[in-house]
């Protein structure tokens, strides 16, 4: 089977589940290889308290045996801390005293057209599993994506280069995406974090929220990564609906991003050159991408996520019991979350690479994959 997984688990039940299939036999792969991505996602100004209760921590169930794949299924769980509070209301068996009904659906969430489409009549049945807690389980796929890319000298960051009106130049946020662990908002600037900071600060004490951009940059990628020939093979679509798939992700672009409609073409495009009898390029404005396939430049994704939808400032609704104006449901929430959707952006496009990569490399076990990749690196002279 292609690589790729599948999640499962609601907010706050008993766990969040990953299922990552066609990963090759003989990929190394330790618990703390997920767990250090996971810490990552957690981190990050601006979080609400849940968490401060979790601790997310990987348990392998399945395809791992003494630190190496074994090319079946990689099977993952993550367990809920916060499930020991919430055990009457999530418990999957039946419970004497089923909790109230919530039917104040919250604007920007999936709430309202939720429980129309599956029939529920209390929200819970709804937000728990459309809250951006499932991205725990991604970002452990993810770092099984990443460690296979890293043994082909593939690596993958990101950089938050907005948080609602602070910004950073996006060229800088590229250039320093590697460094950009530092800082608590993941801006690789100590000056615009501490802005950022304060920005996000000011937006709380409002009882508001903030969105904001951030960049995922992955080196090292060969030429040839996708494909022209059919549409569903081009990687910069299959980029962009992976990180547009991310909770509150509203746009994604590339390289220089939608600034390019306004230039003309010899600002644009990236010369071909020849150094020291090597191809290589003038330039990186297009991100690494021509043709749906990668040139061997970086990759360069962009993303804007909206602002935190629940806010302590109620916005309005209709209780859909009392058909009735109301206010909107609240429940604790993040005051922005930009820094860690950079995080879930770098599994969502370490996750869409390893599918291209092992495409095109072949996906059985680690040996043949290697050969097959310095055979094709030894053909186009790289
Ligand atoms: C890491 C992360 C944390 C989030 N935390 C919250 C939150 O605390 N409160 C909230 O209302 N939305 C939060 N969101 C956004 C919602 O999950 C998202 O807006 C909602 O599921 C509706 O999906 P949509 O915005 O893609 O349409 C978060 C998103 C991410 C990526
Ligand atoms: C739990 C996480 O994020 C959650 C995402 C989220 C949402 O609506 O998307 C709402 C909040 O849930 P809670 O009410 O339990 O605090 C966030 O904390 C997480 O990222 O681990």
């Amino acid at each position: 089977m292609k690589f790729g997984f599948s999640t499962a688990g609601e907010s706050h039940g008993p766990a969040e589940v990953a299922i990552v299939h066609g990963v090759p036999a003989g990929l190394g792969l330790l618990a703390e290889d997920i767990d250090r991505d996971l810490a990552r996602r957690q981190r990050g100004y601006g979080r609400g308290g849940r968490q401060k209760i979790e601790q997310d921590r990987v348990e392998f169930l399945g395809g791992v045996r003494h630190g190496y794949t074994l090319g079946s299924p990689v099977a993952m769980l993550v367990r809920n801390r916060d499930y020991a509070n919430w055990e009457e209301r999530m418990n999957p068996a039946p419970v004497e005293r089923p909790p109230e009904k919530i039917t104040l659906p919250r604007p920007g969430h999936a709430d309202l057209a939720g429980m129309q489409k599956y029939a529920h009549d209390d929200l819970r049945n709804v937000l728990e599993r459309s809250s951006a807690r499932e991205t725990t389980a991604r970002v452990a796929a993810g770092a099984v994506a990443r460690k296979l890319l890293g043994e082909f000298g593939i690596t993958v960051h990101s950089a938050v280069y907005r948080i609602g009106g602070v910004a950073y130049p996006r060229e800088l946020a590229v250039r320093d995406a590697a460094k950009a662990d530092a800082s608590e908002v993941r801006c690789p600037d100590p000056e615009i974090t501490e802005r950022m900071k304060a920005e996000i600060d000011a937006a709380r004490y409002a009882r508001d929220a903030l969105g904001g951009e951030f960049v995922v940059v992955a080196e090292g990628c060969p030429p040839g990564l996708g494909s022209y020939v059919d549409w569903r093979d081009k990687l910069d679509a299959r980029l962009a609906a992976a990180v547009m798939s991310i909770n509150a992700i509203k746009g994604v672009d590339f390289g220089l991003g939608f600034g390019l409609a306004a230039r003309r073409s010899s600002e644009v495009q990236d010369e071909i050159l020849l150094e020291d009898g090597r191809l290589a390029r003038a330039s990186n404005r297009l991100g690494g991408l021509e043709g749906g396939m990668t040139n061997g430049e970086p990759v360069v994704i962009s993303a804007a996520m909206k602002p935190i939808s629940t806010i302590a400032r109620a916005l309005r609704t209709v209780d859909l019991s009392a058909m009735e104006p109301a206010r909107a449901f609240r429940e604790r929430a993040d005051s922005c979350a930009v820094p860690a959707a950079a995080v879930i952006g770098e599994a969502m496009v370490a996750v869409v690479l390893a599918e291209a990569f092992l495409e095109k490399f072949g996906q059985d076990n680690m040996t043949d994959i290697r050969a097959s990749y310095e055979a094709y690196l030894g053909r186009i002279g790289r």
